[in-house]
């Protein structure tokens, strides 16, 4: 099973969301960015390197919330979202198509991967249940 670690970053009470492009698997598709666990790497080490190299962010890694397992149909993977904090630079996309900050209650609109989707139900819970 791969592991693949996502951030579920916040700044100013906004949520960034990434774009998958039309050459990546899941075309088109948004996300939570992050990337593959690389062997010998901890999570949040996995992250922080993610967010840098895709999207040229610093960020600190809070809270991690419960691992979705998803099959798509040549791999599985176990999805592993961790809230985070912005810590600086601006967005430059080297992977993804697009990418938007939007408010919490605006995630379920969006054309989510498969996996992700209830990564979104679980934020959007943990979000209600805080305030
Ligand atoms: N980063 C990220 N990947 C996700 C999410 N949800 C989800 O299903 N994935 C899947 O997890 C896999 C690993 O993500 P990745 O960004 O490192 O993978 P990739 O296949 O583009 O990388 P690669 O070309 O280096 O193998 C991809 O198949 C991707 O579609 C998510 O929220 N964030």
């Amino acid at each position: 099973m791969i592991k693949v670690i996502c951030a579920i970053l916040e700044k100013q009470g906004h949520v960034l969301i990434a774009q998958r492009s039309k050459h990546m698997p899941e075309p088109l598709q948004w996300e939570f960015p992050g990337g593959k666990l690389e062997p010998n790497e901890q999570e949040q080490e996995c992250l922080i390197r993610e967010m840098q190299e895709e999207l040229a962010l610093a960020i600190l890694p809070v809270t991690r919330l419960e691992p979705v397992v998803y099959t798509y149909p040549t791999k599985t993977i176990l999805l592993i979202p961790y809230i985070c904090r912005y810590v600086g630079g601006n967005v430059k996309l080297a992977e993804h198509q697009e990418y938007a900050w939007v408010l919490p209650q605006d995630l379920p609109s969006y054309d989510w991967c498969p996996a992700d989707v209830p990564v979104v139900a679980q934020y959007l819970q943990l979000k209600q249940t805080a305030s």
